[in-house]
């Protein structure tokens, strides 16, 4: 059967949830096919719990549709849906054994006691645990419990098996075992996997479509070689492997100016001096001693080895270059550096400054981000008081180690190093974000005060919307 033929069992349409005035999801739209590996990827927080819980019926959608096999089970109750959940930590009943924890469901159902022994076997035959039906769940390692949640989840032969995380409490070794094991197991029993997890490495190796999420949205939905090759935005481009994005402008149709010249690259329809999110993967930037070939010359600054290859960052027109090598070149060495043109990957940028909606009080005080902000002489005759846009710089937000000396405070939530500075997410306590671009090193997750100079804050008209 061709691919568009293959019915979703799941459809997600337009669904919201709000906790408060907190929106976890915001207009998810989502299609699974039947039969497919599914991966919702994203950091914590993202709301990648909160859809499966909404597909299991935990938890219900504040709006929007949910359709299960093409039946609408938006306010149906979990148990009446036909899926089965597994989840992060065991969730096994720690008074009965393993026969019994994996028979449960079926005993619930009034099931023939020989049925329920043929299908308690067959599970745990699936999931590689023939004879441990009598053990102790207490007795067994975390790798074995979380074994006999999968084959109490798929004893009960639901359409569905969603899984929350549930590799996430193993140590390395076993996580990469349980790996290969899922993905067979998937393949045997033939139904759809809907899989939550914050690791990229493991949706890459698991997954036939993965959804990338960010801040309760959908930020790409495609297979793992497409999200890796192709990424959407320089936010799945960092958290799909490690990446350069640097700042540059389109020239023209295929040819992109970053680090003091102009690079041929595939790509076009971005118009003319557009200003563009260039990515390069570190294994894509050939390295060299340094000679007449090189696009780009630089200085090694640090070498080490990460048990295939070899990864430098080399200084080169004050970016750093993340480049992977199978030669090492050690730190101070002078290197060339080339890159293809099909191997430069260009991303519209989303925003070049910050925009926010506010209202202007009096020539100099504009309201925006729940603060009253004094700005420079603002001409009354060209934006008058009321409803206005509000422009800043992302180099002219400054960020206070000290929160309460802010206007406002905010948390650090995402930061992506652009070669020579970072651009950091910064969630305000206003629930609006506020994007920095900056040379002080910050963490994920640091309270940080917001102020911004008078003169860097424009005012403009705000357009009648149409
Ligand atoms: N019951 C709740 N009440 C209030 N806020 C909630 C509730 N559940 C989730 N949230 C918030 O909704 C957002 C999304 O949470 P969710 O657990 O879905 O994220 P996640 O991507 O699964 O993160 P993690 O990987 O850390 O579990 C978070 O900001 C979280 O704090």
């Amino acid at each position: 059967m061709m691919q568009s033929e293959i019915k979703p069992i799941i459809e997600v349409k337009g669904v919201s949830k709000f906790f408060g005035e907190k929106t976890a999801l915001d207009n998810i739209n989502l299609s699974i096919k039947k039969g497919e590996f599914v991966t919702i990827l994203g950091p914590s927080g993202c709301g990648k719990t909160t859809l499966l819980r909404l597909i299991a019926g935990f938890q219900t959608a504040s709006e929007g549709v949910i359709r299960i096999a093409g039946e609408e089970i938006t306010q149906t109750p979990p148990h009446k849906r036909p899926v089965n959940t597994v989840f992060q930590k065991y969730a096994l009943f720690p008074h009965l054994n393993v026969y019994d924890n994996i028979a449960f469901g079926l005993k619930l159902k009034k099931k023939p006691k020989d049925t329920v022994l043929k299908k308690v076997k067959a599970a745990l035959k699936m999931v590689g645990m023939t004879d441990y039906e009598y053990r102790d769940v207490n007795s067994l390692s975390g790798g074995q419990q979380q074994r006999v949640a999968i084959a109490r989840a798929i004893v009960n032969e639901p359409e569905v098996l969603l899984l929350d995380e549930p590799l996430a409490a193993l140590d390395l070794k076993m996580r990469k075992d349980m790996q290969m094991e899922l993905k067979e197991m998937h393949k045997t029993l033939g139904i759809t996997f809907v899989y939550v997890t914050h690791d990229q490495e493991e949706a890459l190796t698991l997954s036939d479509t993965i959804v990338v999420m960010s801040e309760g949205r959908i930020q790409q939905i495609g297979t793992p070689t497409d999200i890796y090759n192709e990424p959407i935005n320089s936010f799945v481009a960092d958290f799909i492997g490690e990446s350069n994005i640097l700042n540059g402008v389109m020239v023209k149709d295929k040819l992109v100016h970053f680090c003091d010249r102009d690079f041929e690259c595939v790509d076009e329809g971005f118009g003319e001096n557009t200003p563009v999110d260039v990515v390069i993967r570190p294994e894509d930037l050939y390295i060299f001693p340094v000679s007449d070939m090189a696009q780009l010359r630089g200085t090694v600054q640090s070498c080490i080895f990460k048990g295939v290859h070899y990864e430098m960052v080399v200084l080169c027109h004050g970016y750093e270059f993340v480049v992977q090598d199978y030669h090492a070149f050690k730190a101070g060495t002078e290197v060339g550096m080339l890159v293809k043109p099909f191997d430069i990957h260009i991303m519209k940028k989303e925003r070049i400054c910050n925009t926010f909606e506010g209202k202007l009080i009096d020539e100099t005080h504009v309201e925006f981000l729940g603060c009253e902000f004094e700005c420079a002489p603002v001409d009354l005759q060209k934006v008058p008081l009321g409803d206005v846009l509000v422009d800043v710089d992302f180099g002219k937000i400054n960020l206070l180690d000290n929160a309460e000396d802010g206007m406002l405070t905010g948390e650090v939530k995402f930061i992506l190093y652009k070669g020579n500075h970072y651009h950091l997410t910064v969630w305000s306590d206003w629930d609006e974000n506020v994007f920095v671009d900056t040379n002080d090193v910050w963490d994920d997750g640091d309270r940080v005060g917001i102020s911004i100079a008078p003169e860097d804050i424009r005012v403009r008209v705000k357009q009648e919307e149409r």
